[in-house]
Parts: structure tokens; C-alpha cells; sequence
């Protein structure tokens, strides 16, 4: 007897006719689509399992496009997954290509009944919006490295670049990827566990971009609406220094956001930074805390080297919470650390390849902090309407 079940999502699971078949199938649904993050099982990828001579099986998989950059760890996870069986003597894995209806029916079924900005009001998705009083302060190698911190403590994190003009997270987290689209739907690539997208990805890198705000806004949406980002805890957005459109616009579009001000210890910066974190005034938005970056740095023989002074993190902490009447806590200092700027330089977030080293550990304790979310949000303003 055949049976042809469907998977969970509506999808259909193929035929299996023997007990060899359908333990290779069952056992299939442990791999998992590298881009989508769920098992190949369940988004229509297994076409055919077939037990061709007794213990050799042949599996059909479906890739979501044509040169898919990730067929190679799909092939391999299959084949690993299918030798793994008992009985199982050997496997042979043919690729092939979803056609433009198989596609169409994975996106309806990834989008399924998930509203259209999946981070709207009242989102289980914990927001967190990184902004700087001006640029330069390492707001996006702080972004970069909170992000693998927080995925590697074990939280599903995405990552906006919404620093649309000065776009650097694809190279501070080493992807090359584009990402996949699926029909209307857009795959983000994922760098150390991290979902990432970035305006970056779909430019010519050596061009300006010369967006007026609703070309800026309407991107920001794209991002937020159009890219499947699955059940996160933790979505990072990387803005653009200063008190922009696009930071107004991401305060619209993540209506549940609260900022994280990064600042250097100078009190010059210091100044700038609190005007960025006031922004939270207007919108509405609950300010998490101020990270200090390129902070003092202990040099081996002991003595502290203060490029940018001190106390610049505190100031700025202790203005908002002045400002906003509620607490805003001043969540680390980073120090100036050359192995910070190494990290960004090769695509290797300090964290996770010298977590030993000064500012990851200081990076490590300040992810430590913001993966407990607070227990009451206090201290909102109600958000402003913008005529
Ligand atoms: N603590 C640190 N120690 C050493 N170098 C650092 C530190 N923080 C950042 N840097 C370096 O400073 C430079 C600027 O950092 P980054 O690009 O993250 O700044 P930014 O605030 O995001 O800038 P912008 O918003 O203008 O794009 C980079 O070369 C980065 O490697």
C-alpha cells in the first residue's frame, strides 16, 4: 500500500511503499533547510524516496531555485541523514529544481497565517534598535557582535542593516550570500546563526545610495514585511547615526522597539548621543540602555590608555534617564580592543572567534543583559502620530 501524507505546513510528503522508505523519510525530517531553518520535510523539498534494490535508496530533492548556494549542505545533510538508518546500504541523492507552483505554494505556506509585519504591536519578538548620536562609534561592530552573542546563547536573532548609507553588517559578519527570493518572499542568509539582511545585499557596493526618506522607508518595510524571518526572539536593527527618517520610520514600522545608544567616553559624543536616545521622547519608544564603546583600554604593562576620555557611557545614561523619567542603564563599557577591529575586518565577530579578548568579554556581559527581557515597560511615553 502507498500512502501519501501531507506535512505539517500543507505540503505534500511523497508516496512511501516499503519500510526502508518510510524510516529515510521520517529520519529526513531531522535535516534542516539552511535558509528557511525548518526541515526539508516540511517545505515540499523531498520529492521521491525510493528504494531502488533492496537497502539502496534513491532520494529526490527539490531545491527552492536553480544554483541555490546551499545545495551542496542540503545534499550532504540528506545523504548523512539517509546512510544513518538501519538497512540502509546506500543512498543516492538527485537534485532538482522546485517549478514556479512548488514555489508558490512554499511561500503560501511559510507565510501562512503570519501578519504581514510580524513585528507589529504586541509582537513575542524582542526589538532592538542600536543607534548612535554620530557615526564612527562602532554602532554597527557593537550590532554585529550582540547579534552572534545572543545566537550563541541559544535566542533565534535577526539582524536589519538599516544603516542604508554606510551598510557594513554583511562584512562585519563575513556573508557573501544574496539572498534568496522565493517569488515575493526573500530568504534571508544566515552568518553564524544570525537571519541577515542588508540593503547591501541587493546594491552595487561601490555606488551611493541617494535615497530620499520614502524610498528609505519603503525598504525598511520590505525588510521587515517581505522576508521570512520565522518565530524570532531577538531582532537587532542597526540604524543610521543620528536622528534621521529612517530611524522615525523604524520606530513607525517596530512599533515595540526600544533603542540601545551607543556612545564613545567623550563628552563631546556623549552630547550627541543623549539628543539620539531623547528621539525615544517622540516616538514612544523605551530606551534598553547605553553601551560605551572604544572605551579605556588596559595596556599589558598595566597602565590604562583613554583615547576618548571617560564616562561619556554614564553621562549619556544618566541625561536620558533624566529625560525620559525612566531608568536607563548603562549596559557596558567596550573597551578600544585591536582585536575588535580585526574581527570586523575579516568577517569574524571578536565574540565568537577571541572571546577572550577585552571588548568580547565586555560584548559577552552586555548580550548577557539583554537577553533577560525586563519585566515591565514602564516608563513608555505614549508614541507621537507624525502628520
Ligand atoms: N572598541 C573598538 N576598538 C577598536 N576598534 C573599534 C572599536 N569599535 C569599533 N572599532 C572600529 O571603528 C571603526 C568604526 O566602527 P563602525 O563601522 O562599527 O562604526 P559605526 O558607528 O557603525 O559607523 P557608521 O554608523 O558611520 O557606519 C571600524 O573600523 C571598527 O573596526
Amino acid at each position: 500500500m502507498t500512502e501519501s501524507p501531507q506535512a505539517d505546513a500543507g505540503l505534500p510528503l511523497p508516496a512511501v511503499r516499503t519500510e526502508l522508505e518510510r524510516a529515510v523519510l521520517a529520519a529526513l525530517a531531522d535535516v534542516v533547510d539552511p535558509e528557511i531553518r525548518r526541515p526539508v520535510t516540511e517545505l515540499g523539498m523531498v520529492e521521491s524516496v525510493r528504494e531502488t534494490a533492496p537497502g539502496e535508496v534513491e532520494v529526490a530533492v527539490l531545491l527552492t531555485i536553480t544554483g541555490c548556494p546551499l545545495r551542496g549542505t542540503i545534499e550532504a545533510d540528506v545523504t548523512a541523514a539517509a546512510a544513518a538508518v538501519p538497512g540502509c546500504r546506500s543512498v543516492a541523492v538527485r537534485v532538482g529544481v522546485m517549478t514556479p507552483e512548488q514555489r508558490r505554494a512554499l511561500q503560501d505556506s511559510l507565510r501562512g497565517a503570519r501578519p504581514a509585519n510580524p513585528f507589529a504591536a504586541g509582537s513575542l519578538t524582542r526589538v532592538l534598535a542600536v543607534a548612535s548620536g554620530k557615526g564612527g562609534v562602532g554602532k554597527s561592530t557593537v550590532t554585529a557582535n550582540l547579534a552572534v552573542a545572543l545566537a550563541e546563547r541559544g535566542l533565534a536573532v535577526g539582524l536589519i542593516d538599516a544603516d542604508v548609507h554606510g551598510f557594513s553588517i554583511p562584512g562585519l559578519l563575513g556573508v557573501n550570500a544574496s539572498p534568496t527570493r522565493l517569488e515575493q518572499l526573500i530568504l534571508p542568509p544566515v552568518a553564524r546563526g544570525v537571519k541577515v539582511i542588508s540593503i547591501g545585499m541587493f546594491l552595487d557596493a561601490d555606488r551611493p545610495v541617494a535615497w530620499r526618506g520614502p524610498m528609505l522607508h519603503r525598504a525598511l518595510e520590505q525588510f521587515v514585511t517581505d522576508v521570512h524571518w520565522g518565530d524570532l526572539d531577538v531582532l537587532l536593527v542597526d540604524l543610521p547615526p543620528g536622528t534621521g527618517d529612517i530611524a522615525i520610520s523604524a520606530a513607525q514600522l517596530l512599533p515595540d522597539s526600544e533603542l540601545v545608544v551607543v556612545t564613545t567616553p567623550q563628552h563631546a559624543a556623549a552630547q550627541v548621543a543623549a539628543r539620539a536616545g531623547q528621539l525615544a521622547q517622540q516616538t514612544g519608544q523605551r530606551v534598553a540602555g547605553v553601551v560605551e564603546n572604544m572605551g579605556p583600554m588596559a595596556l599589558p604593562d598595566g597602565t590604562v590608555l583613554d583615547v576618548f576620555g571617560t564616562g561619556g557611557g554614564a553621562e549619556v545614561a544618566e541625561r536620558l534617564t533624566g529625560a525620559l523619567g525612566a531608568d536607563v542603564p548603562l549596559l557596558g563599557s567596550v573597551p578600544l580592543d585591536p582585536a575588535l577591529r580585526v574581527g570586523g575586518d575579516t568577517g569574524a565577530p571578536v565574540v565568537a572567534s577571541a572571546p577572550q579578548s577585552p571588548a568580547a568579554r565586555a560584548l559577552l556581559a552586555i548580550a548577557e543583559r539583554l537577553a533577560v527581557r525586563p519585566r515591565s515597560l514602564a516608563g513608555r511615553r505614549l508614541p507621537f502620530s507624525p502628520r
